[in-house]
C-alpha cells in the first residue's frame, strides 16, 4: 500500500463501500481472493516485469515471451496451481503469447471436435506441453469467409492418410498466433477430399515441427509473418506463416466428433449441425468479451486516477488550480467509459453462463440454442471489442500530453487490443451475422412462431411498433422499465424496417446487400438492448454492502442514457421518443455524472488492479504521478549517455559549419 496516498481525499468521498464493490466487480469473495493472490504473486516476480517492455527489440521480447511463460508453467506446476488459478496468473503476466492459443485455441478444439479417442490421446500431451498447438484456420487469401480457404486435405485410401497441400500462394496459412516460432503442432482447416469429392472445411491435428530439435518437419515452410502496430504491444506474438506440400498425416489426425473418413474413405457426417465446426470461435469470442471489460477497465483506472491528480487553471489569485475531473466535459467523456466497464462486465458474466447453458445442452444432443449462442456471441464481440478500443484512445486524449508517454502504458494497452477488432472475426462480418438472424426473426414473427431468449421482445412487435415513451421529467429517465422500453422500440422498429426495406428488393440476397449499412446500426441496437437488459437485471439482484447497489444503479442508468444521448438520431428517428424526450434524458446524465463524480476514484479501485498490472505511471494507486513520470524519464536508453550517439557524426559537424558559416560573414 502507498505510504503517501495523493488520492486519499478522493477515498474518503465515496459512499459505498469499496471492498464489497470488488466483490460485485469479481463475482464472488472467492474470485476477489483468488486474484488478488495471482496478480500479488506475478507483481513480486522480477521474471514477470515489464516496464522496460517497448524498450525491447523485436528478438529480445520474443524471447523474454517465451521466459516468462516457461517461468509461469514453472510457478503453476510448484505451486500446484488450479486452472482458474493458472488462468489469472496467465492474465497478469499480461503478456500475448503462444500459450494463449495452446489453451485458447489448440485445448478447445480438440475438445469440441475430437472423439473420445483422440481427445484421450491428444490432450493429455497438450496438458503437459509435451507439445505445443495453435490454431491454423485463416490464409493470406481468406480469413472471414472460412468456406473459402483453400488448403486441402486429400484422402489416399492406399495409405490410409490424408495429404495436406497448400496448392497456390494465397492458401498459405498467415496469422496463426504461436504458429511463427513456438507451435510444434497445429489444428489445420482444410477442405476436405476424399473419392474425388470435395466436402469442405475440416480440422486436422498436423505435426509442424520435430519433437527433438523444433526443426519444420519435411514438406512445411513456416516462419513468422513480421512486425506488427506499436512497440511491444502484439509483437510478442509469433504470428505465423504455414505451407504444406504434399504432407502425409494418419487418417485418425482427422478431427472425427462431427464426421469421418472410413478406412475405405467414405465420408459419414454425424447427425449434428454442421456450425459445430465453429464452435471454437464461439468459446473464444465469449471469453474476449470478458477481456473487454478488464482492457477497457484497466484504460478507465488511469484516466479516473490521473485525472483525479491532474490540475489546470480555474484559479485567479494563485489559490488552486481545478482537478479535471471537475470539468464537465471531462466528465461526460470519461463517466460513460467507467459505466461502459461494469456494463461489459456484467453482459460477458451473463454470456458465460449461456455459453455454459448452450454447451451442456449440445452434450445433451439439444441444438435449440445454437442460435442464440452465435448471436450474442459475435454481437456482444464486436460491439464490446469496438467501444474499448475506442474507448482506449479516449482515455489516452482525456490524460493529456502525458497520455501518448508509454510510461502511461495507453499506448501499449491500445496497440494490444485493437486487432480484437479483428481477430476472432471482423466486427463488421460477425454484426452481419447477427443481422441475418435478425431478419430471419422479423419474417417468422408473420407465423407467429415466438422468437425466445434475446430475442423474445420481437414477439410484442404489436406493442412496441406503435407505443410512445410515457417519460414527462428528466427523473421518469431513472424508471428501468422506462429505459427497457425505449430500447426494446428502438431495436424492433430497426429491424422491422430494414426487413421492409429488403422486401422491396429484387432478391432477399441484392435487399441484404444493399440495406447492409442499416443491418449493421440494426444489429448494434439489437446488441446494446442485451447490454442494458443485462445491466438493469444485474441491478435488480440482491447487492450486499452499504452503497453497493445505488452506485451500480447510477451506472447503469448513465450507460443506458449515454447510449441513449449518442444513438438519439435512431430513437427519434424510429418515433421511440421525442426530441423533447430525448433532452430530458440528457439532462438527467448530467445529474448522473455529478452523482458519480466523488465516488469515481473508489469506483475503480473497486477493479482491484496492482500497479503492475495497470503498469502506467498515471494511474498508480498512489496518484504520485510527477515524480514517477520524471524518473521514467531517465530510464529510456537515450539518456543513457549525455552526448548522444551519432553527435560526432551528424550534429557537430553541422553545428561547426553553421558557426563557420557565420565567421565569414
Ligand atoms: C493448467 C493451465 C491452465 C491454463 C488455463 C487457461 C485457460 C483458458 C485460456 C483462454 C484464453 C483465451 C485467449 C484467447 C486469445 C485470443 C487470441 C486471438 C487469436 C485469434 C484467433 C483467430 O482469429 S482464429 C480465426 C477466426 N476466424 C473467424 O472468426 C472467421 C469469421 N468467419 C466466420 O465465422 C464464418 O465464415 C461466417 C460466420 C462469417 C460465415 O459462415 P458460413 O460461410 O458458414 O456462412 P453463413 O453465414 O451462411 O452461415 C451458415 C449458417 O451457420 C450459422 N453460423 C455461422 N457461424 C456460426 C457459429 N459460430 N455458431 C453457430 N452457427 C453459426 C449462420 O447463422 C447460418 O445459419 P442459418 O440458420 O443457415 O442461417
Ligand atoms: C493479431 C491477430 C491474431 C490472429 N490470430 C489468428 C489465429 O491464431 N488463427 C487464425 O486462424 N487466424 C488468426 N487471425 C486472423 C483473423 O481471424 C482474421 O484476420 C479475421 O478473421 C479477419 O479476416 P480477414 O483478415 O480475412 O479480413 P477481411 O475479411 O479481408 O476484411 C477486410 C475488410 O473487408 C470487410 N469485409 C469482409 N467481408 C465482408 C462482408 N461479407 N461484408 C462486408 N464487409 C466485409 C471487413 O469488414 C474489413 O473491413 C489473427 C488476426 C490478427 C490481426
Amino acid at each position: 500500500m502507498a505510504e503517501v496516498d495523493h488520492l486519499a481525499a478522493e477515498r474518503a468521498t465515496a459512499r459505498f463501500d469499496v471492498e464489497e464493490m470488488k466483490v460485485a466487480w469479481a463475482g464472488s469473495r472467492h474470485a476477489v481472493h483468488v486474484a488478488d493472490r495471482m496478480a500479488r504473486l506475478v507483481a513480486s516476480d522480477p521474471v514477470f516485469r515489464k516496464d522496460n517492455r517497448t524498450m525491447l527489440s523485436r528478438k529480445e521480447l520474443f524471447k523474454d515471451t517465451l521466459r516468462k511463460a516457461a517461468h509461469a508453467w514453472k510457478r503453476i506446476v510448484e505451486l500446484r496451481l488450479t486452472e482458474e488459478e493458472a488462468d489469472l496468473l496467465r492474465q497478469y503476466v499480461d503478456q500475448p503469447g503462444y500459450v494463449d492459443l495452446h489453451w485458447g485455441m489448440f485445448v478447445p478444439a480438440i475438445k469440441g471436435q475430437g472423439t473420445e479417442e483422440q481427445q484421450h490421446k491428444w490432450l493429455p500431451l497438450a496438458y503437459k506441453f509435451q507439445i505445443i498447438g495453435c490454431y491454423a484456420q485463416t490464409e493470406l487469401g481468406h480469413g472471414s469467409n472460412v468456406q473459402g480457404l483453400e488448403t486441402t486435405a486429400t484422402f489416399d485410401p492406399k495409405t490410409d492418410e490424408f495429404v495436406i497441400h497448400s496448392p497456390t500462394l494465397t492458401s498459405s496459412k498467415w496469422w496463426p498466433g504461436g504458429l511463427g516460432k513456438a507451435s510444434t503442432h497445429a489444428v489445420v482447416y482444410a477442405r476436405l477430399i476424399t473419392e474425388g469429392k470435395d466436402y469442405g472445411i475440416h480440422g486436422f491435428i498436423v505435426q509442424l515441427r520435430s519433437l527433438e530439435d523444433h526443426s519444420p518437419l519435411p514438406g512445411v515452410t513456416l516462419g513468422d509473418i513480421g512486425g506488427k502496430f506499436g512497440s511491444g504491444a502484439y509483437n510478442s506474438m509469433d504470428n505465423g506463416v504455414l505451407r504444406f506440400d504434399h504432407v502425409r498425416i494418419p487418417r485418425d489426425q482427422m478431427l472425427m466428433r462431427l464426421s469421418q473418413v472410413t478406412r475405405e474413405g467414405k465420408y459419414v457426417h454425424s447427425n449434428v449441425p454442421k456450425q459445430l465446426l465453429y464452435g471454437t470461435m464461439v468459446y473464444v469470442r465469449q471469453s474476449i468479451v470478458a477481456d473487454a471489460s478488464k482492457a477497457l477497465s484497466r484504460a478507465v483506472c488511469i484516466a479516473v486516477r490521473y485525472s483525479a491528480v491532474r490540475k489546470q487553471f480555474g484559479s485567479q489569485d494563485g489559490g488552486p488550480e481545478t482537478q479535471v475531473l471537475n470539468y464537465k466535459t471531462q466528465q461526460s467523456r470519461l463517466f460513460p467509459l467507467l459505466a461502459s466497464a461494469y456494463a461489459f462486465r456484467f453482459v460477458g458474466d451473463w454470456l458465460n453462463w449461456l455459453y455454459t447453458d448452450v454447451t451442456q445442452k449440445l452434450e445433451a444432443k439439444d441444438f435449440s440454442t445454437l442460435q442464440e449462442a452465435h448471436a450474442c456471441t459475435a454481437g456482444l464481440k464486436a460491439v464490446t471489442t469496438s467501444v474499448t478500443a475506442d474507448a482506449i484512445e479516449e482515455c489516452r486524449k482525456l490524460c493529456g500530453g502525458h497520455g501518448y508517454l508509454n510510461s502511461s502504458g495507453l499506448p501499449e494497452l491500445f496497440a494490444v487490443y485493437v486487432p480484437a477488432c479483428t481477430y476472432e472475426g471482423d466486427n463488421v462480418v460477425l454484426l452481419l451475422q447477427v443481422a441475418r438472424i435478425l431478419m430471419k426473426t422479423v419474417s417468422q414473427l408473420a407465423s407467429g412462431k415466438q422468437p425466445v431468449g434475446t430475442m423474445a421482445y420481437m414477439g410484442k412487435v404489436q406493442y412496441l411498433m406503435q407505443c410512445k415513451s410515457a417519460v414527462s421529467s428528466a427523473e421518469d429517465w431513472l424508471n428501468p422499465d422506462a429505459i427497457q422500453e425505449a430500447f426494446e422500440a428502438r431495436a424492433l422498429r430497426m429491424a422491422v424496417n430494414c426487413a421492409q426495406n429488403i422486401s422491396q428488393a429484387a432478391s432477399q440476397e441484392e435487399g441484404f446487400y444493399e440495406r447492409s449499412p442499416d443491418l449493421l446500426e440494426a444489429a448494434v441496437a439489437h446488441i446494446q438492448l442485451i447490454i442494458v437488459t443485462k445491466f438493469i437485471e444485474k441491478v435488480h439482484q440482491e447487492i450486499p454492502g452499504h452503497g453497493v447497489k445505488e452506485q451500480l444503479q447510477a451506472l447503469c442508468n448513465v450507460y443506458a442514457l449515454y447510449i441513449l444521448h449518442k444513438h438519439l438520431g435512431d430513437f427519434l428517428a424510429t418515433g421511440c421518443i421525442t426530441p423533447r424526450q430525448g433532452a430530458l434524458a440528457n439532462e438527467q446524465l448530467g445529474k448522473l455524472y455529478a452523482q458519480v463524480r466523488p465516488n469515481a476514484v473508489a469506483l475503480v479501485d473497486a477493479f482491484n488492479y496492482t500497479d503492475h498490472y495497470l503498469g502506467s505511471v498515471l494511474g498508480r494507486y498512489d496518484g504520485d504521478v510527477y515524480p514517477a513520470l520524471y524518473e521514467e524519464a531517465w530510464k529510456d536508453p537515450l539518456n543513457e549517455t549525455v552526448v548522444p550517439e551519432g553527435y560526432h557524426e551528424y550534429l557537430r559537424p553541422l553545428i561547426k559549419q553553421q558557426q563557420l558559416k557565420l565567421s565569414r560573414l
